[in-house]
């Protein structure tokens, strides 16, 4: 994370992108995660009066007071550095849908944290940032993918969290399908069973690192075959009408590997670049979904690469929306 500290100024601003993300990546529940080229914009200063300012089409139902989780995680950083500042200004614009299975809330928590940090002269290690973003999200797939970007393979055993980036591979290109409607993470975690069996546990095991070991050495042939789960997607599969087919067939439709992403609704599947095959997948996706009258969007994506920017190239003079049209997206 690159970041231009100058605690002393008053009116000083800091601006952070934070990447999307999918968790889980099929079998690897609460322990996979993947950056994803879809972002939210963060801009943070102090104020003498707290206010918030949303921005774009993924806003709706989001606090604009001072129970914000953007707000409320940048004042976990302020009492862990020592210091006060309880009156913020924060602008914030996403192009991550809400409650989709693409890590809103893991933006918005690394955003937040990120940003405060970087306000008061990042005092905070990139670790202390991601064990306090594991412990405020509850699980460190998403939030170490939106933090280091990349692939992150992490565990949490509720003490502390330890991850390992990997570069994810040239070729991968990503399609989600993401269903017109929401499905918090809370409610999907709420239909997996407390007790798993060991033949589940021992499937998990051994399909994940399959394909973290196939993700790690370019083995994408293997990325078919590796990509199932049994702990959570049969589960979740209710939830999300058309899952059971997707993932029973898409691999005939030229994915890689699919799987629901994050605790869903969207579906996510890893394609080939070079796949002459992508308009059959698209139209597979979209049939399977209307078969069920579900409207989805479909989006291809990259995989983020660069997690969390301080960005120190933005216009103080302009609002936070314009400088996001004018020097980030062109
Ligand atoms: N930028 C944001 N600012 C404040 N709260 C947010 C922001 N993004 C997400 N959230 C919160 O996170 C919730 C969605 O989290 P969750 O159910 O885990 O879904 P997902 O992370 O898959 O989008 C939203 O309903 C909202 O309460
Ligand atoms: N491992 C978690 C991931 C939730 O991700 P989200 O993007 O849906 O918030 C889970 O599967 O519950």
């Amino acid at each position: 994370m690159g970041v231009n500290a100058n605690t002393n100024a008053a009116n000083r601003k800091v601006y952070v992108k934070v990447p999307a993300s999918t968790a889980n990546l099929g079998p690897g529940f609460d322990t996979l995660g993947m950056a994803l080229d879809l972002y939210e914009w963060i801009e943070m200063g102090f104020a003498e009066q707290t206010k918030i300012h949303l921005f774009g089409d993924q806003v709706e139902g989001i606090a604009t007071d001072k129970t914000n989780l953007i707000y409320k995680v940048a004042q976990l950083v302020f009492e862990k550095a020592g210091v006060q500042h309880p009156e913020l200004e924060i602008a914030m614009y996403s192009d991550i849908p809400l409650t989709r299975g693409l890590g809103s809330s893991a933006a918005a928590i690394v955003g937040g944290l990120a940003a405060a940090n970087a306000l008061i002269g990042s005092p905070l290690s990139d670790d202390t940032l991601f064990q306090l973003a594991t412990e405020l999200e509850d699980h460190p797939d998403n939030v170490g993918a939106s933090l280091f970007g990349g692939l992150v393979v992490a565990f949490w055993d509720g003490q502390r969290a330890e991850y390992i980036r990997v570069e994810p591979d040239e070729r991968l290109e990503v399609l989600v399908a993401i269903p017109h409607f929401q499905l918090a993470t809370e409610k999907a975690r709420h239909v997996l069973p407390r007790e798993q069996s060991l033949t589940n546990a021992v499937f998990n095991v051994g399909h994940s690192s399959v394909l973290v070991a196939a993700l790690c050495t370019g083995r994408l042939d293997m990325i078919p075959r590796a990509m199932k789960d049994a702990l959570h997607q049969p589960y979740r599969a209710a939830l999300v009408p058309g899952l059971a087919k997707i993932l029973a067939e898409a691999t005939d439709h030229g994915a890689l590997g699919v799987a629901l992403s994050g605790a869903g609704p969207t579906m996510l599947a890893l394609v080939d670049r070079s796949s002459s095959r992508k308009a059959e997948l698209e139209q597979f996706l979209l049939d399977t979904l209307a078969t069920e009258q579900i409207e989805a969007t479909l989006l291809w994506l990259n995989p983020d690469r660069g997690g969390v920017q301080v960005l120190t190239h933005f216009d103080a003079g302009c609002t936070l929306i314009e400088n996001i049209k004018g020097d980030v997206r062109g």
